[in-house]
């Protein structure tokens, strides 16, 4: 199916070249915009990304563009692939043309202040927009590499779901509904936390027993918090739950994960930053995630001790014995603990 209108991809990243690249594929024309012209004259000349995935050609259709309100008055659907330390700035200026617009956040974080996931922020800045969020299993390298792929568009919108699995659906991308925008975006955004845990884990030598512990507890505390704040529990056994928290937790192709592997090699938090040169949004994400279950009182574990590890000069092995020798706990949180005691 292709648009009249070409589609808007902002951000010339990774994952904004990956989706470009995907709905040109689907003979989509996109402008896919950032703001360094260097990088998007060298994108027209070469055909090709010189930072961010750089040996994937981008396909014919593909428009690398540098004025922002152009590409917004041109386009009905907007996806926004910026770090979430960015979005509100740019963003903010351009509130009248987005109003009218289709916009969906692929930016898995939340904004330090508010505690606002992508979306909201959108809403705060567009209140009458349409908005919706994609989110799933998606390393952009893979996208970009045409591996079979899944993700969620969510949104209470249902025709603004309609009309991006239309754009996006493909022989390698399938793209599934939902109408918990909230759940599925938070999914997104706490799984990176537990891949920087996951990441430090492997690089300190770490057994599959471990791995597999690691991932099943830290889907049980991610639930936990969302369910304190009014999500959905069942969009976590989805594609944006477990799928997303397995394969960002496993890969090294995440950039979260690799920051903690970094951290496990013995570097600095900043040194892990610097080394990676990309987004890995986990690394803001701890601060407010530790900050707000202590305000909720929910109980995280593995949030507080990668946070003592971060900012509190605790060792690994300080932290993993408090963990394992913690009092004795029943398992999932939903099943009835009648008779326990604990
Ligand atoms: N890479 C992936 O596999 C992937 C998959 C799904 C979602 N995401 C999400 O997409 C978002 C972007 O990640 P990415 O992988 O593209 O990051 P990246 O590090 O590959 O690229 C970030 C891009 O943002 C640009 N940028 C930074 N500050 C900016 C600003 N103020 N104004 C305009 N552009 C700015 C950079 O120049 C760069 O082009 C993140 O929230 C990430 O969680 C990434
Ligand atoms: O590379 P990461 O760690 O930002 O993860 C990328 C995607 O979110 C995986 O779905």
């Amino acid at each position: 199916m292709t648009t009249t209108k070409p589609v808007a991809v902002l951000g010339g990243g990774s994952f904004g070249t990956a989706l470009a690249n995907l709905l040109a594929g689907n003979r989509q024309r996109v402008l896919l915009w950032m703001r360094d012209e260097q990088q998007a004259a060298y994108m027209r000349e070469h055909g090709k990304n010189p930072r961010y995935l750089k040996d994937v050609p981008l396909l014919k259709g593909i428009e690398p563009v540098t004025d922002l309100a152009a590409s917004l008055v041109a386009c009905d659907m907007v996806f926004v692939a910026l770090p979430s330390t960015a979005l509100r700035a740019v963003l903010e200026p351009y509130a009248d043309i987005l109003s009218s617009k289709l916009l969906i956040s692929t930016t898995k974080g939340i904004e330090a202040d508010t505690f606002k996931l992508m979306s909201q922020i959108l809403e705060d800045i567009a209140p009458q927009a349409r908005i919706g969020v994609l989110s799933g299993p998606n390393l952009a390298r893979e996208i970009a590499e045409h591996a079979l792929t899944a993700s969620v568009i969510a949104s209470e919108d249902a025709d603004l779901c309609a009309q991006v699995q239309l754009v996006l659906h493909g022989d390698t991308f399938r793209v599934y509904a939902s109408a918990d925008r909230f759940g599925v975006e938070l999914g997104g955004a706490l799984k990176n936390v537990y891949a920087i845990i996951a990441g430090m884990a492997v690089a300190m030598g770490m057994g599959e027993n471990t791995r597999s512990m690691l991932i099943t507890r830290a889907l049980a505390e991610m639930t936990r918090f969302a369910v304190k704040l009014g999500a959905n529990p069942m969009t976590f056994l989805g594609l944006a739950g477990v799928g997303d928290l397995v394969v960002t937790c496993s890969s090294v192709k995440s950039r979260n994960y690799q920051i903690g592997y970094a951290l496990g090699e013995g570097l600095s938090l900043e040194q892990a930053v610097e080394r990676l040169g990309e987004v890995a949004e986990g690394v803001h994400t701890i601060k407010v995630l530790k900050q707000k279950a202590e305000e909720l009182g929910v109980y995280m574990p593995l949030v507080t001790g990668l946070y003592a590890v971060l900012f509190d000069g605790y060792t690994m092995k300080q932290v993993v014995g408090g963990l394992m020798l913690g009092e004795p706990k029943t398992e999932v949180d939903f099943i009835s603990t009648e008779g326990f005691g604990v």
